[in-house]
């Protein structure tokens, strides 16, 4: 059996009862790490640029981010000139900390050091791999042989960064593949290197504690981290950070738990882009938490930016259904979502407040805080209803119809819907309303009348086209149709009536909208004008003209239907 699960064994889970972080709510943001310049470089088919990285340092310090993992500088030579060329054209603010990450190997560490000279501020990161599998497989020693590399690497560290007292250092050490680690090493190893490094002599240090490979579920990891805070050495003294990945599509999960169980930072890139399935994707963490009224203290407003640097640079595209970037993630096609969202966004008060929360089915933020419109939330296909359909009319033509019209006019929209088998846009609605309710057929237009009321009735006289109709009725719908039936000599009655005043955005100022009925036949038109009484009195006359189509229609057709 190719598929066969035996092949595989359970991550070991930690047995901790007493675990605290499920009580734990988050209040506040992390401390951010944007990784996308060296993380997910390092993951790319082709690496970044040094124009293509400096694109997307500035859009990372657009949205806020204090401290920029900015490369390896010792793997390359554009990953070194980067670094160089942010240094020396003067590219960082004064409120950015650039990162750099090294093997804990002495060359590597010399060459780092070397392509950071004359930096304001900087965060060695040095890192080697402690997991069960590395020692044995890959390192082929034992805990004290990893634990010997992350000491020499740590020192060699400090010994530099003492070269160049200049500088302000932060000394940053990952137990890397932490989540393939036993915690008692990964805590020995750990706290030998914070030895080291003393952070209780006010040298700051970060302990970054990595889901290199994503092998539990998050849970699991928060357990470890609350496992390894509370055996950390000198842990007031030391920042705790979280570098997940996503393999088991939990990355942001357990960053999320990560922080709940006590870690001050969190590591990630940019809609996640990183090795294998990525890294903790830095946006949705942090719209998660603007999502709940916690500020992020990132600026992700302008979204628009974001994925066009993030595309640009990675040549990776952003899925429709990307947590808050997709396209389509504030779209709702479905009939009963999009009513929802209309009967909501009607009831919600704009501008949303503190006072009066954003409060939408379906739609857990505001889309309008990542440069989205509400026209986009509601798009019609064969799945819509005439909510949806409803919504779209009000929005792109400035219109809205009467429930009876919705229920008809929305049957048109659905066949066509089902005819073209995709999306029917805005544009398409708005001629289908066009054609099947506001123009007027050939010869039907009502080019000018009169209307009386005397002794409790109304008289009507009006010309349509070569036509002259002259009515009486109780009121001048009655009297338009009066005068109609006795021209035409075809009875009708109105089923459906209905006015409204129109928005300033559309030309017309009145809209009005009216069915009549014919034995079996139902015909629905509608009407603009400028005053009241011209779209009434043209709604009824186009229903007319349509009724009287129809019925030509039906007998040129029916000896067709005899013939057969
Ligand atoms: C989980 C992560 O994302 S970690 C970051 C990974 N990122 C990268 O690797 C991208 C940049 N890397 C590179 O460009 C290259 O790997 C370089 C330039 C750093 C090193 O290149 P090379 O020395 O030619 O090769 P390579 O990476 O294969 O080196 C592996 C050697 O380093 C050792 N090694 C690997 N990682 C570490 C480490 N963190 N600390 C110390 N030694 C290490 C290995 O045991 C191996 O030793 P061996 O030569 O005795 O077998
Ligand atoms: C270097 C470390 C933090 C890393 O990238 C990882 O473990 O994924």
């Amino acid at each position: 059996m190719a598929f066969d699960h035996r092949k595989y064994r359970p991550t070991p889970v930690v047995a901790r009862p007493q675990r605290q972080w499920p009580n734990h709510v988050i209040t506040q943001a992390p401390r951010w790490c944007a990784v996308d310049l060296r993380d997910g470089n390092q993951a790319l088919v082709k690496p970044m640029t040094v124009p293509q990285k400096i694109r997307l340092f500035e859009c990372l310090v657009r949205c806020g981010f204090r401290e920029i993992e900015v490369g390896f500088p010792a793997a390359s030579q554009p990953d070194f000139d980067f670094v160089r060329a942010l240094i020396e054209q003067d590219r960082i603010p004064d409120n950015v900390t650039i990162q750099v990450l090294t093997q804990a190997r002495p060359e590597l560490i010399a060459r780092t050091y070397e392509s950071l000279k004359g930096v304001k501020r900087a965060i060695v990161h040095v890192y080697n791999s402690t997991s069960i599998t590395q020692r044995e497989q890959v390192f082929q020693t034992d805990v004290a042989g990893v634990k010997a590399i992350a000491v020499a690497g740590a020192r060699c560290v400090a010994e530099h960064a003492a070269l160049h007292p200049e500088t302000e250092w932060t000394f940053q050490y990952s137990p890397e593949s932490f989540t393939g680690t036993e915690l008692s090493v990964a805590a020995e190893i750990v706290n030998a290197v914070i030895e080291i490094w003393q952070p209780t002599k006010g040298q700051p240090v970060i302990i970054n504690l990595p889901a290199t490979v994503e092998v539990s579920t998050p849970n699991v990891y928060a357990d470890c981290i609350e496992w390894m805070i509370e055996h950390m050495a000198q842990r007031e003294h030391v920042c705790v950070s979280l570098h997940t990945h996503n393999d088991r599509g939990c990355g942001v999960a357990a960053a999320e738990l990560g922080v709940m169980a006590g870690a001050d930072r969190v590591e990630g890139t940019l809609l996640g882009n990183g090795e294998r399935t990525g890294n903790m994707d830095l946006v949705t963490m942090a719209m998660n938490l603007y999502s709940q009224g916690i500020d992020p203290e990132l600026d992700l407003s302008d979204m628009r930016d974001i994925i066009d640097t993030v595309e640009a640079v990675t040549e990776i595209t952003t899925h429709p259904r990307h947590a808050y970037a997709g396209e389509l993630v504030f779209t709702a096609f479905s009939g009963s979502h999009q009513d929802a969202i209309r009967k909501c966004l009607n009831r919600q008060t704009v501008p949303p407040s503190a006072e009066s929360p954003w409060d939408v089915a379906y739609l857990p933020i505001d889309p309008r805080d990542l440069g989205r419109r509400y026209e986009e939330v509601v798009r019609i296909n064969s799945q819509s209803g005439k909510g949806g359909v409803l919504h779209v009319l009000e929005q792109h033509v400035g219109i809205t119809l009467p429930r009876w019209m919705q229920i008809a006019f929305s049957k048109r929209v659905q066949a066509a819907a089902e005819a073209s088998g995709g999306e029917v846009d805005a544009n398409t609605i708005s001629s289908l309303f066009d054609a099947h309710c506001l123009d007027v057929p050939t010869g039907w237009q009502v080019s000018d009348y009169q209307a009386q009321r005397r002794d409790g009735q109304v008289r009507i006289e009006a010309d349509l086209g070569s036509q002259h109709i002259v009515g009486v009725g109780d009121g001048l719908i009655s009297a338009v149709v009066n005068g109609l039936s006795n021209h035409y000599d075809i009875e009708a009655s109105v089923e459906h009536y209905d006015e409204f005043s129109l928005s300033n955005n559309t030309a017309a100022e009145a809209l009005a909208c009216v069915q009549i009925r014919h034995g079996e036949c139902t015909i629905i038109a509608s009407a603009m004008a400028n005053d009241t009484t011209l779209a009434s009195i043209q709604a009824v006359v186009s229903a007319w003209g349509r009724l009287i189509a129809e019925l030509e229609r039906e007998q040129i057709h029916e000896p067709e239907v005899a013939a057969i």
